[in-house]
């Protein structure tokens, strides 16, 4: 039986999005920005697997540029998709590429000081059995832990911030606050966050004695809300196909239909599962994959030669991934939003996203919706649709 593999460059835009003047960096508009062109006009840039397929070909017809180092004559199924959720981010995107577009408008917290209503502090601080919180701010993650870190621990009040996204985040140390008690109060905050259609609480951990070695751990946690309708992870369930879900896609669905989790502490770790599934996933299966470095490490870091290095390396899993499917695979590469490293700002960029199929043959499948990717999938695997979307296979 035929298998399918949706694999999610996190941010990994390619321009041209129709509806960019609508959504901001820094009060600006989107429009103009193209995460893997500037990055390949910034710098030299070879990812020569995926550029078989037709990544070249796309960028161009997403965007009109003609990418420095790109351009093979596509050997694969390839276009570019367009979202029509009015967020640009990461639930948004994946929800809608899994058939279901965002159909209310997310809340989000103004920035302003305070950012947050005085009901969700005071709830924060019911949970956490704490006196105050810090940062109530939109900021940048890295930024934030480097200016409240140091109060952070003489306090033990936590440093809760949001920016552009539906998002409420909360970092706290590792070891002096406690992991298991972070956790516990983003999960236990997230259904107050949920009734107010703000899309996610993150656990943010960090580990570190002072403001020049605070860092970051992968223990990250998202609580998301779930989404409000059957995607193809349901889709699959209710047909009793095994699915597997690799990184952050099981938090993103909000563990709704997915048979197993594969989960690692980067996107190397990530890439082992993957390519460990290409040998190993059953027939019928979908398996569903995110890699999130490109986006947390690079995007919002407005880091141009850390993408391009990134990208390098995706793109050498890409083949290795590639060279292990089997007759009657499908596996498409794509995107959920933008996050131009040369862009002003440090959020995402409304952008349309690459469509890169293997194991179809030479396609062109032109302009195409991100719900259409949804439905095709399930058209390979021989499943019903999700309501929204149409297949281009
Ligand atoms: O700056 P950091 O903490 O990485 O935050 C980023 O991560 C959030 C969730 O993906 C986004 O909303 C963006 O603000
Ligand atoms: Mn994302
Ligand atoms: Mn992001």
């Amino acid at each position: 039986m035929s298998r399918a593999f949706l694999i999610v460059m996190d941010s990994v835009g390619i321009g041209g999005a129709p509806d960019a003047a609508q959504f901001f960096n820094e009060g600006k508009p989107d429009t103009g920005a193209n995460t893997v062109g500037h990055i390949a006009q910034a710098q030299p840039l070879a990812m020569p697997n995926l550029d078989r397929l037709g990544l070249g070909a796309a960028i161009r017809l997403a965007s009109g540029l003609d990418a420095p180092g790109f351009g093979q004559t596509p050997q694969g199924l390839w276009g570019a998709a367009s979202e029509i959720s009015q967020g640009k981010d990461t639930p948004s995107g994946h929800w809608e590429i899994a058939g279901v577009p965002v159909p209310w408008d997310w809340h989000y917290f103004p920035d302003t000081d305070p950012a947050f209503p005085p009901e969700v502090t005071a709830r924060i601080c019911e949970i956490a059995g704490v006196d105050g919180i810090l940062g109530n701010c939109h900021a940048s993650g890295t930024e934030v832990i480097e200016r409240f870190g140091e109060k952070h621990l003489r306090t033990g009040q936590p440093i809760c911030y949001t920016s552009v996204d539906s998002v409420l985040q909360i970092a706290a140390h590792e070891e002096a606050f406690g992991l298991d008690r972070l956790i516990d109060l983003c999960q236990r905050l997230a259904p107050m966050l949920h009734d107010m259609r703000v899309g996610r609480c993150i656990a943010r951990p960090f580990i570190g004695t002072s403001a020049a070695n605070f860092k970051r751990t992968p223990n990250r946690r998202d609580f998301a809300i779930a989404p409000p309708d059957d995607t193809i992870f349901d889709i699959a369930e209710k047909a009793a196909r095994v699915t597997h879900a690799i990184g952050k896609i099981g938090d993103i669905f909000s563990h709704r239909g997915i048979s197993h989790l594969h989960k690692g502490k980067s996107d190397a770790d990530l890439a082992d599962h993957l390519i460990r599934l290409a040998d190993e996933a059953e027939g019928g299966s979908l398996t569903f994959a995110n890699f999130v470095e490109f986006d947390s490490n690079f995007g919002h870091r407005r880091d141009v030669p850390g993408y391009a290095a990134q990208l390098e390396w995706f793109d050498v899993v890409a083949g290795q991934f590639l060279d292990r499917l089997r007759p009657g695979d499908l596996a498409i590469f794509t995107a959920d939003h933008g996050n131009d490293p040369t862009w002003h700002g440090t959020d995402h960029t409304r952008e349309r996203v690459p469509v890169l199929g293997a194991g179809l043959g030479t396609r062109a499948v032109g302009q195409v919706g991100f719900v259409d990717i949804g439905a095709s999938v399930m058209a390979h695997l021989g499943l019903p649709p999700p309501k929204k979307g149409r297949s281009f296979l």
